[in-house]
């Protein structure tokens, strides 16, 4: 470990006082220019923890994913790619509030850490990182690799500007794949096009049969889909990226993207629809650092329909389902969904009630639903915003391997649904939500089924419903239960609530604390567009007003 005199040098350089920081739904995330000291910690922490995991590599991203250009944040990837283990946060948490404090402070943190966790400061280790497009990033690695310095024994690989999936993805495969195997983006590329290859060549298409339009949110996932699709021929005068401005600052998430699509339901800046119904015309949206994606289009009438998480999840689930039963393995397979308060009640429905596939309620953010779609053989997570994956357990990679070995003399259906749940084992990126590999699943699932995103659609009908913030002056007040779909503080307020929404027909409100912005977030959802808002706007008064 680095001498105290030098180490104090290096804080000094970087650390300001007086903050309060606090590790939320996806790490730290505030305005960039506040980070400087939690960047400078989260560097020693993610040190710590590659020494603690016995030197595997540890990732980092420096993100602020859907915020506005001017925040920023950073989160702590595990070596298999997971999100950071959460008994881990409240340590980030306290060396970062610690070291806002003082130097003597982080200092005594920092040797209490050591000596709790047992920590061999002498052993070697490793630190995967890279950042999004933001202007504040170069900034911020810097006091982030001023804080890994802490441990000179630690060997940093910086990939510069990645998606955030991205990140995950080669985290995971540093430390799984042999050294002499490079762990860059072509390794990236190369993992999700192979299994669409196979997609293609099932199928038997040479062009790519939609008219697939691209809002890239003027992020990084513009430069990155357009490295991509342009490797394979199908994908030729097949597809668009529009708002794939990222190195302009100002416009990264402005009226474009995932969020903005989601919120507002209508299309962002930079798409505009034909005149006429276009029945192969499909559009998606990205986040800022691409972890998250959203589709839509226009129907006949010219009304806009979100194909949102809920919409992903469910056409996952149906298809996996047709699959699993096709090759005679749905009694071996246990599949199910994780869904948070946000999915529109009417997706719980059709997977319960049409479906019969179990569904699971767990609180926001995919650290929660990751950790309970692993328990299923086939685990479909998705929040409402389009941020998920699907993760299969090895006991049922294991189960299609055999099954492929032995059963290529059964009925061409039968060996033709086990190769597809092979390939969709490989297509979608299991350690994170990815719009990138998400965004080639949906459209091989519509391929296979020859579907148009009209009949995605028409599976079922959602609940109108609204999504409002509130600026309250202290959102710590609001405490939850019941995966955040009730209130225990503030006093009464949930009674208020209920008697609110038993006014209105099949619908549903809660509130809670947003873990990455400074609001408390209200949704509400009802049977018609004017019922949901106007209970989403009286439930705004009730938190304003408590
Ligand atoms: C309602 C909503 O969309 N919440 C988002 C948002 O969390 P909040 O804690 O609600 O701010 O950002 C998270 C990180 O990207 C994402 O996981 C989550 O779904
Ligand atoms: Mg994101």
């Amino acid at each position: 470990m680095l001498d105290g005199e030098t180490l104090k040098a290096l804080y000094e350089k970087h650390c300001k006082h007086g903050f309060k920081y606090s590790y939320g739904t996806a790490g730290f995330r505030y305005k960039a220019d506040i980070l400087d000291t939690v960047m400078f910690t989260t560097g020693v922490l993610a040190g710590l923890r590659s020494l603690h995991l016995s030197g595997q590599t540890v990732g980092v991203m420096i993100t602020a994913s859907h915020n506005p250009p001017e925040d920023n944040g950073v989160k702590i990837v595990e070596p298999r790619g997971e999100m950071l283990e959460q008994s881990w946060e409240k340590h980030a948490t306290q060396l970062a509030n610690c070291a806002s404090e003082s130097y003597a402070s982080f200092a005594t943190n920092l040797e209490e850490l050591v000596k709790t966790l047992k920590i061999d400061t002498n052993r070697s280790g490793g630190i995967a990182v890279a950042r999004d497009s933001r202007e504040s990033g170069p900034r911020l690695l810097e006091a982030f690799e001023a804080g890994v310095q802490a441990f000179p024994t630690l060997r940093i690989r910086d990939y510069g500007i990645l998606t955030t999936p991205q990140l995950h993805f080669l985290t995971s495969k540093t430390n799984e794949f042999p050294q002499n195997v490079e762990k860059d983006e072509k390794l990236y590329y190369n993992e999700f096009l192979s299994a669409w290859d196979e997609i293609t060549t099932i199928s038997g298409i040479e062009a790519l049969p939609f008219e697939l339009k691209i809002d890239a949110a003027n992020g990084i996932g513009g430069p990155k889909i357009s490295a991509m699709l342009s490797q394979r021929q199908v994908f030729k005068n097949a597809y668009e990226v529009s708002n794939a401005d990222w190195q302009n600052y100002a416009a990264l998430n402005y009226c474009c993207g995932a969020d903005f699509v989601k919120t507002n339901q209508k299309l962002p800046h930079g798409i505009a629809v034909g005149e006429t119904f276009n029945a192969r015309r499909i559009n998606c949206s990205f986040d800022g650092d691409a972890d998250r994606i959203v589709f839509y289009y226009n129907d006949p009438q010219g009304q806009f329909k979100l194909l949102d998480g809920d919409k992903m999840a469910t056409l996952f689930a149906k298809f996996f389902q047709q699959l699993l039963r096709s090759s005679g393995l749905q009694k071996d397979v246990e599949m199910g969904v994780v869904q948070t308060a946000y999915a529109n009640g009417s997706s719980a429905n059709y997977l319960e009630q049409v479906l019969g596939v179990s569904v699971k309620c767990t609180s926001t953010g995919v650290k929660h639903l990751h950790h309970e779609a692993v328990k299923f053989d086939i685990g479909i997570y998705f929040e409402a915003n389009g941020h998920g994956t699907v993760v299969f357990s090895s006991k049922f990679v294991e189960l299609l391997n055999s099954k492929l070995a032995t059963d290529s003399q059964s009925s061409p259906e039968s060996y033709n649904s086990l190769k597809l749940l092979s390939v969709f084992t490989r297509l979608i990126n299991q350690t994170v939500g990815d719009a990138l590999s998400d965004m080639l699943a949906v459209l091989a699932v519509l391929l296979v089924l020859q579907w148009t995103p009209q009949k995605w659609d028409e599976e079922y009908t959602d609940l109108p419903n609204r999504l409002i913030k509130v600026v309250v002056p202290d959102r710590t007040l609001f405490k939850t239960t019941n995966a955040e779909r009730q209130l225990e503080s503030p006093a009464n307020l949930q009674q208020e609530i209920d008697a609110l929404v038993s006014k209105y027909d099949n619908a549903r409100s809660f509130v809670r604390a947003s873990g990455t912005e400074d609001a408390v977030r209200v949704y509400a959802e009802a049977a018609s567009r004017e019922q949901a808002d106007e209970l989403a706007a009286m439930v705004g008064k009730l938190v304003e007003n408590c």
